[in-house]
């Protein structure tokens, strides 16, 4: 039997009388790259906290590689890594000497199979960072901080990785090479990745499932081309005709277009079907959601 990497059941988080998880239930494989997404105050930052150890749940079981995060130890720990929000010390020190030094620690968790650290060339070169691997981080752009901040929190070799809020800040080329690099990660080291995001777009290119958390429940869980199938969005049809650009949105867009094309059969250019994308769903789903329509059936199954 394959175990979970994550395994969350009924997960409940009250803060003093505010319920902010009513039951939170969701697992993630080996290898795969999940995406929590959910208005803000939905309780993403809470989940991952209690899913890192760093907070207690006030009811639920949670298994992270199996074990109760509550009680991991420095060799459970060890296998995890963390990606917070940008952190702003150690500006004094060279990206080489602290990636080196940090990557020290892991040594003693290092196994022939799964060696730890990351060699520190490597890590630099794999976040894009040779070029400024002699460089104080005080000196660094945003973005090449942020590869830091990725680097600083891959370089024990997790297992899991927890990514919050990654691009934040970027320009579109950083972004780019950004889900290159989370592509590569999960491709060649088998890693999980839990990332949370604002950004759709982004979702929609680098998961393999899409949560999401509203009210205090998942209440979408599949891959982003299911969840699009699940909400009947309208596909929008445009095409040109004497010369004139035409929009029309259509429920269903295949026999749209058989229709549109079988009564102009050569006199249409230019054709587009724009499918729903992601964010159309989403809001959908939230927007059903906070009206009080949606219910469990709603949670595309695993
Ligand atoms: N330490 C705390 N004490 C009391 N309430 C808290 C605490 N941390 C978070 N909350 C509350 O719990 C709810 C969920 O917060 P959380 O930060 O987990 O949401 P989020 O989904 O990460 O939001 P965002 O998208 O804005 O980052 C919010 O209403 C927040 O005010």
């Amino acid at each position: 039997m394959t175990v979970l990497i994550i395994d969350v059941r009924d997960l409940r988080m009250r803060y003093g009388t505010n319920d902010v998880l009513h039951g939170v239930a969701f697992g993630a494989d080996r290898g795969e790259v999940v995406a929590l997404l959910g208005p803000n105050g939905a309780g993403k930052t809470t989940t991952i906290e209690i899913l890192e150890g760093f907070r207690t749940p006030s009811s639920g079981t949670v298994r992270v590689l199996g074990v109760d995060p509550a009680t991991g130890d420095e060799h459970w720990r060890a296998k995890l890594g963390v990606v917070l929000q940008s952190w702003r010390d150690h500006a004094r020190w060279k990206v080489r000497e602290l990636l080196h030094h940090l990557g020290r620690y892991y040594t003693p968790y290092g196994t022939t199979e799964h060696p730890r650290p990351f060699d520190t060339d490597e890590l630099i070169a794999t976040v894009g960072l040779t070029e400024h691997a002699g460089k104080k981080i005080g000196s660094l752009s945003g973005g090449q901080r942020r590869r830091l901040d990725v680097a600083i929190g891959i370089v024990g070799k997790p297992e899991l990785l927890f990514l919050d809020e990654p691009t934040a800040g970027f320009d579109p080329h950083a972004r780019r090479d950004f889900h290159d690099l989370v592509h590569r990660l999960s491709d060649i080291d088998g890693m999980t990745i839990l990332l949370t995001t604002h950004d759709l777009a982004e979702a929609e290119k680098l998961a393999d499932r899409i949560l999401i958390l509203a009210g205090g429940r998942i209440i979408a869980d599949g891959s982003p081309d299911q969840l699009s199938r699940r909400v009947k969005a309208t596909s929008e049809v445009r095409w040109t005709q004497d010369g004139r650009r035409h929009v029309h949105p259509a429920e269903d867009a295949t026999a749209f277009v058989r229709d549109l094309l079988g009564q102009h059969p050569t006199d249409i250019s230019e054709l587009e079907v724009r499918r729903s994308t992601l964010e159309d769903t989403y809001m959908a789903l939230v927007q059903r959601f906070e009206s009080g329509h949606a219910d469990e059936a709603e949670v595309v199954a695993l």
